[in-house]
């Protein structure tokens, strides 16, 4: 049920939110402005404790914004909570299925907590098991289901009141390559299916890269990037061409010629290796080999690797996303779906 007029889903100004504890105050969020229009998929990527969480928890009206405003499908996170819990759906981190219930039991339990009658709640059950392939999981106790089908679960518990925007907090952590591909379908299919606005957090860069019609690179509680990740990959300069010589100096010798010749392109060198950045990185190597070793310079080993989102990320903050990756926290997202029925 689509009920919100206008494009626009999530709009926020200076969005901001401290935590005191004793003395020590952590500023989580630090004025973040972020926009997402109907129908779109964005993920905000960011390593642990960007405040990737705690913008999901205010946009989910589970805590208040310390300053800035928010308007989630049309409400105000601070003047109109109710509102916007009604249309939004939000799985947290974690299984938020109990354990002796079957699934389908749990489903028309969730409708029933939204307000649905039980005829009704019975009725969406049915609809959400057949749309995200749960037919072989609903009639087992939930206790038995595997970590992939408990996270299929968790979504249809999410959009049993026909959300018009679902966040998923980091859906796939802890999930195996696998499930983690099957997860990544169903939550594409979503939009085609009900057309739900989706948008969830993740640390994984290639699942951000494959899902994600749009990026927000979250870092010390802001917004450092904000694009798709075709465009932000290209905003890097191209492919990074890797070259290794016999020593520095050849190195160092290479480096400049290469430069000379291949304008624009930015080169640097470390030690025996040499790094270009440009386009047509293929190309370029296979020039840089030939016009070098015609010139008595041997190439010692050479590769192209395209630019991913570690290399944006590592380019906008100086730190690589993979050194801030832990799955070690743990929100129980029952709760969550709780303080949000309630
Ligand atoms: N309830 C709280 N009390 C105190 N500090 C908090 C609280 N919740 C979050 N923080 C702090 O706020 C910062 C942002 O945390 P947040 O959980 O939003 O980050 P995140 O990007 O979601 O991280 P992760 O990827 O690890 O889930 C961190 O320094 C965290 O320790």
């Amino acid at each position: 049920m689509n009920t919100t007029t206008g494009t626009r889903m999530i709009e926020t100004h200076g969005l901001t939110r401290h935590f005191t504890s004793g003395k020590r105050t952590v500023e989580a969020v630090r004025g973040l402005d972020l926009t997402v229009e109907r129908g779109e998929l964005v993920a905000l990527l960011g390593p642990n404790g960007a405040g990737k969480s705690t913008t999901l928890r205010m946009l989910t009206t589970l805590i208040s914004p310390t300053e800035g405003t928010a308007m989630v499908a049309g409400h105000d996170v601070t003047g109109d909570p109710r509102h916007v819990r009604r249309r939004i759906g939000f799985i947290g981190q974690g299984n938020g299925a109990g354990h002796q219930q079957r699934g389908r039991d749990e489903l028309v339990t969730q409708g029933r907590a939204y307000g649905l009658s039980r005829s009704d709640a019975r009725v969406r059950a049915g609809e959400l098991i057949e749309s995200l392939d749960l037919a072989e999981v609903a009639d087992r106790k939930v206790s038995t289901l595997s970590g992939g089908q408990r996270r299929r679960l968790d979504i249809a518990m999410g959009l049993i009141h026909a959300p018009e925007l679902l966040f998923l907090d980091e859906p796939s952590t802890g999930l195996d390559p696998q499930n983690r591909a099957n997860l990544q379908e169903h939550i594409v299919s979503l939009r085609e299916r009900f057309g739900t606005t989706v948008v969830l957090t993740t640390h994984y860069l290639d699942e951000a890269d494959s899902l994600a019609e749009r990026i927000v690179v979250v870092d010390h509680g802001l917004v450092v990037a904000d694009d798709t990740a075709a465009r932000l990959k290209a905003d890097l300069g191209g492919d990074r061409v890797t070259l290794r010589f016999a020593s520095a100096e050849v190195a160092g010798v290479a480096a400049e010629r290469i430069g000379a010749a291949e304008a624009p392109a930015r080169v640097s060198r470390t030690g025996e290796r040499v790094d270009v950045r440009a386009e047509g990185g293929p190309e370029l190597l296979a020039r840089a080999i030939g016009e070098l070793s015609s010139g008595g310079i041997a190439v010692q080993a050479g590769e192209v690797a395209r630019p991913t989102l570690d290399d944006v990320f590592l380019g906008l903050t100086g730190r690589s996303l993979r050194e801030g990756h832990s799955t070690s926290e743990t929100n129980d997202s029952t709760t969550d779906l709780e303080e949000i029925a309630a």
